[in-house]
């Protein structure tokens, strides 16, 4: 007999909420035991999923399954949890792994939802957990993909990856996570899937920079195509694969996170293209924007490795208020012609 899953979800907000969601549902599906836990930082985001099964803040209008009970008591969401899944923004993880190494079971596997590269040692987030809770790559899992919170909360169809240096891993993940509308696929490329995830909401911001200031769609896919191109260079250079990049988690999350008006990063570059300071959108924004804080990351660890990305160093300019926003155009548009094909580190 097989021992029941306990999962433990660290975040209650968009991304966490629904994944709480889709494991439940898929539980349902499966007719399996397993019990999902989610751990919210305020008290009346847990009572309200706990009494009404809904978090409206995060998922308006939204019925979550009885499966899931909320907490706001993190050491209690942890008990006995033998599936950890963290969804809190990539900024504060270090700070909360170091509060919690002590209370995750020895052997759970840790799955990270989060699309961010940490400030100061451009560390991806499954190494921030190998780190912080001196566990193995095998026991470290990223899930990964076109995956907008609200449109796989609404049920609407959807892919994604599960990223595990160890495939018998990522393939129990898979079969925990797989509901009816949400279909995952594993990968063993831990490094290319979490780069895609990450480099795609800098070059979201570039694109709602496009938006903002009113420019149409060639312009937004020369900008999605060429930002593919270089987080590629970076990927292939620490040791992605380039099958990857073409995937789900490379080209599908790209195309998604570019497109939809759901995007926070999308939304705050067009805050940017629309004239506002990178500290007048960060006010605005009321979700996690990963790309705000991380593209100075990827830019450090694309400099580290050789590798050139003059999007993100456009967008890195503009947030820092060295770069207008027309002159990031002049600036990308006055590069020095490069063959397209050519992916090697200094091209573009
Ligand atoms: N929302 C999506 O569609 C989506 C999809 C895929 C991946 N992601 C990724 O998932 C991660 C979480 O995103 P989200 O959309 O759930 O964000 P969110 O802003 O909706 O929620 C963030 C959660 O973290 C909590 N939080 C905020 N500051 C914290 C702190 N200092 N310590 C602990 N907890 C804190 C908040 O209370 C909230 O529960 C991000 O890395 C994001 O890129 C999001
Ligand atoms: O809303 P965003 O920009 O954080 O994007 C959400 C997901 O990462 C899309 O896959």
């Amino acid at each position: 007999m097989t021992t029941p899953t306990k999962m433990a979800v660290v975040g209650a907000g968009s991304w966490g909420t629904t994944f709480a969601k889709v494991a439940a549902d898929a539980a349902e599906r499966n007719a399996d035991d397993g019990t999902i836990c989610l751990w919210a930082r305020r008290e009346a985001v847990a009572a309200e999923i706990n009494d009404s099964h809904t978090n409206s803040q995060y998922l308006d209008k939204i019925r979550l399954s009885q499966r899931i009970s909320a907490t706001s008591d993190l050491r209690e969401a942890l008990s006995d949890a033998n599936v950890v899944v963290l969804a809190v923004p990539a900024q504060t993880l270090r700070a909360q792994l170091h509060e919690i190494r002590d209370d995750i079971a020895p052997g759970a596997v840790v799955i990270s939802l989060m699309k961010g590269l940490e400030r100061g040692s451009d560390a991806r987030m499954s190494e921030v957990i190998g780190d912080e809770l001196g566990i193995e790559p095998a026991q470290i899992v990223v899930v990964s993909g076109p995956n907008l919170a609200m449109e796989i909360a609404r049920e609407e169809p959807t892919a994604s990856v599960v990223a595990c240096a160890d495939e018998e891993v990522a393939t129990r993940i898979a079969t925990l996570i797989s509901a009816p509308y949400f279909r995952p696929y594993t990968n063993a490329d831990v490094v290319g899937v979490e780069i895609g995830g990450i480099v795609k909401n800098v070059i979201a911001l570039a694109v709602g920079i496009c938006d903002g200031l009113g420019m149409g769609d060639n312009t937004k896919a020369s900008v999605i195509t060429r930002g593919l191109a270089e987080t590629t260079r970076l990927a292939i250079a620490l040791g992605g694969q380039l099958e990857t990049m073409a995937g789900l988690a490379g080209l599908g999350d790209l195309v998604a996170t570019c497109s939809s008006p759901l995007s926070r990063n999308r939304t705050a570059g067009r805050l940017l293209g629309e004239n506002l300071s990178a500290t007048e959108v960060g006010e605005a924004m009321t979700q996690t924007a990963e790309g705000m804080k991380s593209a100075h990351a990827v830019l450090d660890l694309a400099r580290r490795n050789d590798v050139e990305m003059p999007i993100a160093e456009a967008v890195v300019g503009v947030l820092d208020g060295r770069l207008t926003i027309e002159g990031m155009a002049r600036q990308l548009l006055g590069r020095d012609l490069k063959s397209e094909t050519n992916i090697s580190r200094e091209s573009d």
